[in-house]
């Protein structure tokens, strides 16, 4: 069991957790996705899921958002951050161009929704988004990007554009075997709430805002 202040770890066994379930056809305001589940074991309540267009060509350069969950923001449209008109955005461009948004469960960066939740109130006291993550006692950035590159693998893809604002999840490709041929940014208009969330990802993470 994790206790408070302890780093969690995901999964280790990424090659499982990158197994195909199930999957149906999913029509979204954006326009029909095919929504595959991925995980470990087959009871899993939170699988990865990728959201394929039907006409995706696996052998071009596919478009590929990938996502990591934010159940406030991508869900309840919290303001705190810019998942959500991200995410509207990614599965917009996707079904323009036949993509690809593969739907990550490493909600808090890595940490949960629960721990989230404590960095938020620690960052309403005045810390900023990385201090509040130290403090109670994680990493900066708990994320793992082999399982996106397995269910990349898994539907044939090979080459990708990749749209992020983060180099990191750009370099987590580097050893491995998905070429990310280009970035796209997925740059969202800020609004005063998460002004300060967006400074601190462009000056001491390394975001790129363009
Ligand atoms: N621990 C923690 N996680 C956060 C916070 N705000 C958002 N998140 C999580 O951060 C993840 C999104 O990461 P971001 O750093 O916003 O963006 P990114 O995915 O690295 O980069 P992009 O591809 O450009 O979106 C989601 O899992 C959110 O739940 C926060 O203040 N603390
Ligand atoms: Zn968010």
């Amino acid at each position: 069991m994790v206790q408070e202040g302890q780093p969690i770890s995901l999964p280790v066994d990424t090659a499982a957790a990158a197994t195909r379930r199930a999957e149906a056809l999913i029509p979204t305001p954006y326009g029909d996705f095919r929504m595959i589940a991925y995980s470990a074991t087959p009871e899993d309540y939170t699988p990865h899921l990728a959201l394929v267009h039907p006409d995706m060509k696996p052998d071009s350069e596919v478009i590929v958002r990938i996502h990591s969950e934010c159940i406030t923001g991508d869900l309840f449209g919290s303001k705190r951050c810019d998942c959500g008109e991200q995410l509207s955005r990614a599965l917009q461009i996707a079904a323009a161009k036949k993509g690809v948004v593969v739907y990550l469960r490493q909600e808090g960066r890595g940490i949960g929704i629960i721990n989230k939740l404590k960095a938020y109130q620690l960052q309403d006291t005045g810390l900023d988004t990385i201090e509040a993550n130290e403090h109670l006692g994680f990493e900066i950035d708990a994320r793992h990007y082999e399982v996106a590159q397995g269910i990349l693998q898994d539907l044939g893809v090979n080459r990708i554009q990749l749209l992020t604002n983060n180099p990191e999840k750009i370099d987590a490709f580097d050893e491995g075997p998905i070429t990310v041929v280009c970035r796209l940014p997925i740059v969202i208009d800020p609004v005063a709430e998460n002004m300060g969330y967006l400074r601190t990802k462009e000056l001491l993470m390394g975001h790129l805002f363009k």
